[in-house]
């Protein structure tokens, strides 16, 4: 992308309003009523210092955004990342009102962010950086408040820092207050894989509906994190052929495919699936438009935007990651009759994974792992079978439209009896 394309296409709340300004349309909301709901409740912003091992002082800003509570406590995950802005927070809290709302879970939608590279810390000082993090928001969450969970370069071992330093400091022995904590912490082992399970699952019963089925299919993945590497390994259990992967440092092709378990090798010990021996080396931008069946952008925000939507060369998207597509880009695909998954639905499989957890948490109970992913699997393709109704009813939309239209019916419903709308 260029400069400029990179500054058009980069507001990720400027996009998710208008995504949601289109739905307003299609249920006949006014401008009050859009702005009611495109509002956070509460947005919090804090400074976060840590001494670095150089004996200096670094200071971090950090964001909780709380957008909806209508329908429950907040829940939706942290991310840290060096680009990171108050608005794409926002964005992103929005994205998890109507997630889990669509997948009928008893949550409002939260998010929070850290402008930081972590890769530029040690691991002490990253450490240090996730306790300061709770310290300056632990009075805005706990377990029937606001529940944080992994998102973008956090994971287990943080949500661990994230539950310790929270119970130091509240006093309270609550570990429902975090989700994607390790099972020795009360975490449970489904979640660390659920999000790439439920992608697949959704790209299943999409492919069925759309391609005649999975197996045999070609996919390429963008992002080799969480996400994108238990997608690759479970699309590769599938039958489907993994022909394309990618990172930050840039993607492999080759159409004979690529081998799950060389990937994860040749990711742990060279740092990047670009050295995968057997295949070309391209750039992300070069990935998104190979020739595919399936396309999973699984790595960050607006990637398909109305500069490379013509160009895209396969037959079905499913949005792995959070924002994937611009506003632009869901009407160009439309017009040229590409389905696409919607993130909300098809990478819910991490929240709802959370929902076990944090319902195992506070009930006491354990939920053997079969049991979680079958209740994961069933509640995604309750949604699904709700969206694909909802599709075939509003006529010329497209599934984007359909399972927005199902998640803000509800959470209107929820502010209208609370007199909030
Ligand atoms: N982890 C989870 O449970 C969930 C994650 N998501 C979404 O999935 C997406 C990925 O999240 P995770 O896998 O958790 O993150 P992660 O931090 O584990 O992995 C991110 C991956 O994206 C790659 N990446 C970063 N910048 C890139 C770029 N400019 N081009 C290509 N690749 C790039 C990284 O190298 C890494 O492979 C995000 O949008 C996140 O919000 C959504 C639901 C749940
Ligand atoms: O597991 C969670 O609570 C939320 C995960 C998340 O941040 C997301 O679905 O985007």
């Amino acid at each position: 992308m260029t400069s400029v394309e990179e500054v058009l296409t980069s507001n990720l709340y400027v996009q998710q309003t208008k995504k949601l300004y289109k739905i307003g349309e299609i249920l006949g909301l006014h401008e009050d009523q859009l702005t009611a709901l495109s509002t956070p409740e509460r947005v919090i912003q804090v400074k976060i210092q840590i001494k670095g091992k150089d004996g200096l002082i670094k200071t971090f800003t950090g964001w909780r955004s709380q957008h909806n509570s209508a329908l429950g406590p907040y829940k939706g995950g942290v991310r840290f990342h060096p680009n990171v802005t108050q608005d794409e927070v926002i964005a992103l809290s929005m994205i998890m009102t109507w997630k889990n709302s669509l997948l009928q879970l008893p949550y409002g939608g939260g998010k929070a962010g850290v402008r930081v590279d972590p890769k530029s810390l040690s691991r002490e000082e990253l450490e240090q950086l996730s306790r300061n993090f709770i310290d300056a928001i632990y009075k805005y969450i706990g377990s029937d408040i606001d529940v944080p969970a992994p998102d973008v370069n956090t994971d287990s071992q943080i949500m661990s820092w994230f539950l310790d330093e929270y119970t130091k400091i509240s006093g309270k022995i609550d570990p429902a207050t975090f989700t994607g904590k390790p099972v020795d912490l009360g975490g449970l082992s489904v979640r660390e894989f659920s999000t790439g399970l439920g992608v697949v699952h959704t790209a299943k019963l999409a492919a069925d509906k759309f391609l005649g089925g999975l197996e045999g299919r070609r996919v390429i993945i963008q992002g080799f994190g969480n996400l994108g590497s238990f997608a690759a390994k479970f699309f590769q259990e599938n039958g489907a052929t993994v022909i394309g992967v990618s990172d930050s440092k840039g993607g492999v092709i080759n159409p004979n495919g690529l081998d799950y378990n060389k990937l994860e090798e040749v990711k742990k010990t060279t740092g990047s699936v670009v050295n995968y021996p057997e295949g070309k080396k391209v750039t992300n931008d070069e990935l998104l438009v190979t020739e595919t069946d399936i396309l999973v952008p699984a790595a960050l925000e607006n990637v398909i935007h109305k500069y490379n939507a013509p160009k895209i060369k396969s037959k079905l998207i499913v949005e792995g990651a959070n924002g994937p597509l611009t506003a632009d880009a869901d009407s160009i695909l439309k017009e040229r009759g590409i389905p696409v998954v919607p993130d909300i639905l098809a990478n819910s499989g991490g929240v709802v994974g959370s929902y076990v957890e944090w319902a195992n948490n506070r009930m006491g109970e354990i939920i053997n792992e079969d049991d979680a992913k079958k209740l994961i699997l069933t509640r995604m393709e309750k949604a699904f079978e709700e969206i694909y109704k909802k599709y075939n009813s509003l006529g010329d939309q497209d599934l984007r439209t359909a399972a927005m239209v199902v998640a803000v019916e509800r959470v209107i419903r929820a502010m209208r009896v609370r007199g909030l709308i």
